[in-house]
């Protein structure tokens, strides 16, 4: 298995007298899609901060395709592209041309651009809204807009933050489907939610973060055994882990 994402003995945080991250080691390999779990203030969002460049682990490290931030900045970005939970848009550029800086920053050429972009508009029904500008969105269109710019990139590793709050069904099965298509095609896909129906229908394998811990690793099989219940939920054992019913440290 090709590894993507190595995040190896990563404490980090906001503060090096108040670490939010403690010690967390995980992979994530070509054509996997991990599902990273947690309560609210569990360090989700700050591993993801970590894990794009925006905060410097304190201990540890992470790397993309084998090489830290450090030695590749430039390349270390271009190998990853982010979905927001909260959508961050250029009020000033309208959606065709947030599409046309995407394509840009991930040099895609011009028939790759068109071909990509005409697929992903039908997808998430906005081919009648290229020339809107975002004050002009609903919550989940905008949402939609970061989306599109993601899968624009084809990148070799997504980071999904929370992505199914705002979307409409339509749009959370454009989601789904796509990240399978991505995963078939070689990407890594790791993605926090808090609706582990869906992520125990969808996700390959599991992070269970809990107060900046890493509770459990695993696929759900591997996850139930150490629970010691082979037919338990996700929810189940993550409400087990939430509520500090189990001892485990993975
Ligand atoms: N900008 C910040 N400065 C200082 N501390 C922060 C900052 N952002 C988050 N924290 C703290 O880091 C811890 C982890 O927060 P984080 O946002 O990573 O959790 P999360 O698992 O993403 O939660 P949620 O499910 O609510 O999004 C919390 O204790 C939080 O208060």
């Amino acid at each position: 298995m090709t590894s993507i994402l190595t995040v190896k003995h990563m404490s980090g945080g906001y503060t090096r007298q108040h670490p939010v991250l403690h010690d967390l080691s995980f992979e994530l390999n070509a054509g996997e899609l991990v599902g990273l779990v947690g309560l609210n203030g569990a360090g989700k969002s700050t591993t993801i901060k970590h894990i794009l460049g925006l905060l410097d682990p304190f201990d540890g490290e992470v790397r993309i395709g084998g090489k830290t931030i450090r030695e590749d900045k430039l390349g270390y970005r271009r190998q990853l592209a982010y979905v927001p939970e909260i959508p961050e848009l250029y009020e000033q550029l309208t959606l065709e041309e947030h599409l046309r800086l995407t394509a840009m920053a991930y040099q895609l050429d011009e028939k790759t651009f068109e071909e990509r972009s005409a697929r992903l508009l039908q997808l998430f029904r906005l081919e009648k809204r290229l020339h809107w500008f975002p004050t002009h969105f609903s919550k989940g269109m905008r949402q939609k807009v970061m989306i599109l710019c993601a899968f624009l990139a084809h990148p070799d590793l997504y980071i999904v933050d929370e992505p199914f709050v705002g979307l409409d069904p339509i749009g959370i099965q454009s989601l789904l489907d796509l990240m399978v298509e991505m995963k078939g095609e070689g990407a890594g896909i790791l993605m926090s939610t808090h609706i582990l129906s869906t992520a125990e229908q969808y996700c390959d394998r599991f992070i269970i973060l809990h107060e900046g811990i890493i509770a459990a690793q695993g696929t759900l099989d591997q996850i139930r055994k150490k629970f010691g219940d082979a037919r338990a939920s996700l929810q189940e054992i993550y409400l087990a882990v939430a509520r500090g019913e189990t001892e485990w440290i993975s």
